[in-house]
């Protein structure tokens, strides 16, 4: 059977044996990215439902072709040597993201001008040159953006740049993520008031973990693996930099003039506290990131937020004048503003967090589920890769008389979701608003209330305590009610829940069956039933009560 060139056979057809199973780099060796080589699958895969992709494994390279196993079958497609494959034979780009997509993207025809896409978006703000529009069209461009582990995890601002990169990626480019672990060490005084504290090697390790895990688990491919992307560290060659090497090879091309000019060191020359040596000399090794990576690893493209063109273009101007090349460039996206004019940072209150373990996805979802009409469309055509056309629909239906609130907001949780926390997380986000919904009958069991537990105010007791207790006692001496007789109040208006069942009787005591497998229950009070507002500080309690001891 023949789909758009892929090959399926039934597992029985097939002997692994047959294959000659290489691995990923290989096939890069051979001539091929994997990008490319899915990118091909991309349009098979854009006849299937999200759900059924979420099963889609790449998992075995041949010399000869690509074999993937999906739904129990085995694909595969046959790829001539790269120099025999036309550039139109490459259809679109497929997300390497867990290989998920969603059903209003349009697959990107490759070589799409990458620059123009990102201008209809509202994701440009600058180029270094105009010459990128071209050569983005006419090579393969390798495109990095660097992000100093100054916190453990991304925090939503940060995630421009990854989508950027993904728009790249989807567009047929490499993309590289630089953990700035040296550059961390100085601190960026870009868009700063003042020196940032020093972190210690401990923290920076940690953090460097944290966003690594996030940038693979966003960027990188099913099995875990980075697949076509490009992590690295500007550790690793400035560890070994010495003072004179520095001096001879960076500092003789850097003009002092250009960087005093710099916005990031104008700012801060004006103030009071003025600016150290150490902040200043920033700007030259973001720069001489660009050469070490332009001239080590082929990278033609930095991307960054607009606060980086000082960084960016210290970094081209430099190849200039260091590698004596042309054909570096620089791109830079805008600052992701909320409505009243502020920037998603991480210095807030609230950041809105890419790691799981700093933000569940089901408080990220009910972000994005909670966000302002005013903001939606502008999100979704910011934050998701949805077509745009499928936005200007949201955009229109938004404006109907039938317009069911916070449809809008939901589709852009949904994308924003899936993409950062993959299916699972998106699944879990949608099974704890469901379980949170007073009122709504979900059926429950402990894993999702445990997976709610630490966004809910939540309680521990020994099972026997819980067992045959009253539930006005309960909800008095969880913390749910101040005192019985307003727990008794509610009861009687209908407002008390157990495990989403209203409770009607204030005699009704804890049973067995009410702890969901012997392991939690959950209480909620008041029927405030907008998932919006099932959202941080709901009124739902999960009450675990674990044997002997109980902890959620
Ligand atoms: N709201 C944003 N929109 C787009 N890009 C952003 C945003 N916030 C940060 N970035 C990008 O991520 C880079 C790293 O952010 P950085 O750690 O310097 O600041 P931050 O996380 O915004 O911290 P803070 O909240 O302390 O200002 C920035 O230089 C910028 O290019
Ligand atoms: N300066 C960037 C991080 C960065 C570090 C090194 C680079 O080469 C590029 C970018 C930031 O503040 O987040």
């Amino acid at each position: 059977m023949e789909h758009l060139g892929w090959n399926i056979f039934e597992p029985r057809t097939y002997r692994p044996s047959q294959l000659q199973v290489l691995s990923v780099s290989s096939l890069i060796i051979l001539g091929f990215s994997v990008d490319e080589v899915l990118c091909s699958l991309g349009r098979f895969c854009s006849m299937l439902k999200p759900s059924s992709m979420a099963t889609l494994a790449a998992r075995s390279v041949a010399s000869a072709g690509y074999f993937i196993h999906f739904n129990h079958k085995l694909l595969f497609k046959q790829f001539p040597r790269r120099s025999a494959v036309p550039i139109s034979s490459i259809g679109s780009i497929h997300s390497t993201h867990q290989n998920l997509k969603s059903s209003g993207e349009t697959p990107v025809p490759s070589r799409r001008n990458i620059v123009e896409i990102l201008k209809e978006r509202s994701l440009l703000e600058s180029v270094t040159s105009e010459e990128l529009k071209s050569a983005c069209v006419s090579s393969n461009l390798k495109v990095y953006c660097g992000f100093d582990p100054t916190a453990e995890s991304l925090h939503l601002g940060n995630l421009l740049g990854i989508i950027v990169l993904s728009w790249f990626q989807r567009c047929g480019h490499t993309p590289v993520a630089l953990i700035g672990g040296a550059t961390a060490r100085i601190g960026d005084p870009s868009g700063k008031s003042l020196e940032r504290p020093e972190l210690d090697v401990e923290t920076l390790e940690r953090n460097t973990v944290g966003i690594r895990e996030t940038i693979g688990r966003v960027l990188g491919n099913s099995n875990g693996e980075e697949g076509g992307l490009v992590v690295l560290n500007n550790y690793d060659w400035w560890k070994d930099m010495r003072l004179l090497d520095f001096l001879k090879r960076v500092g003789r091309y850097a003009r002092v003039g250009t960087m005093m000019a710099k916005e990031s060191v104008k700012k801060r020359l004006e103030s009071e506290q003025g600016m150290s040596y150490t902040e200043f000399t920033y700007q030259l090794l973001q720069g001489y990131d660009f050469v070490y990576l332009f001239e080590n690893e082929d990278v033609n493209v930095q991307i960054g937020g607009s606060d980086q063109w000082g960084n960016i273009t210290a970094g081209t101007d430099l190849i200039r004048r260091i590698s004596q090349a042309e054909g570096a460039y620089g791109l830079t996206f805008p600052l992701l503003l909320k409505s009243d004019g502020t920037k998603f940072g991480k210095s807030e209150d609230g950041a809105i967090w890419l790691s799981p373990s700093m933000l569940s996805p089901y408080k990220f979802y009910q972000y994005f589920f909670s966000v302002p009409d005013a903001d939606v469309v502008r999100f979704l055509k910011i934050l998701t890769f949805l077509d745009l056309e499928v936005v200007e629909e949201i955009a229109r239906e938004m404006r109907s008389p039938g317009y069911v609130p916070n449809s809008a907001q939901r589709r852009l949780a949904e994308e924003v979701t899936r993409f950062v926390h993959g299916q699972e997380g998106l699944d879990e986000a949608i099974k704890a608003t469901e379980a949170l919904r007073p009122g709504a009958e979900t059926a429950l069991d402990w894993r999702a209330i445990d997976a709610i537990a630490q966004d809910v105010p939540s309680c521990s007791f020994a099972y026997n305590e819980v067992l045959n207790s009253s539930l006005v006692d309960l909800s008095v001496s969880s913390g749910l009610f101040e005192t019985k007789s307003a727990a008794r109040r509610l009861l009687k208006q209908g407002g008390v829940y157990l495990n989403n069942s209203r409770v009607d009787s204030d005699g009704r005591k804890i049973e067995a069956q009410d702890i969901i497998d012997g392991k939690v229950l959950l209480l909620s009070a008041g029927k405030k039933n907008k998932i919006s507002q099932a959202a941080i500080g709901s009124t739902s309690l999960a009450i675990s009560s674990l044997l002997p001891e109980a902890s959620v």
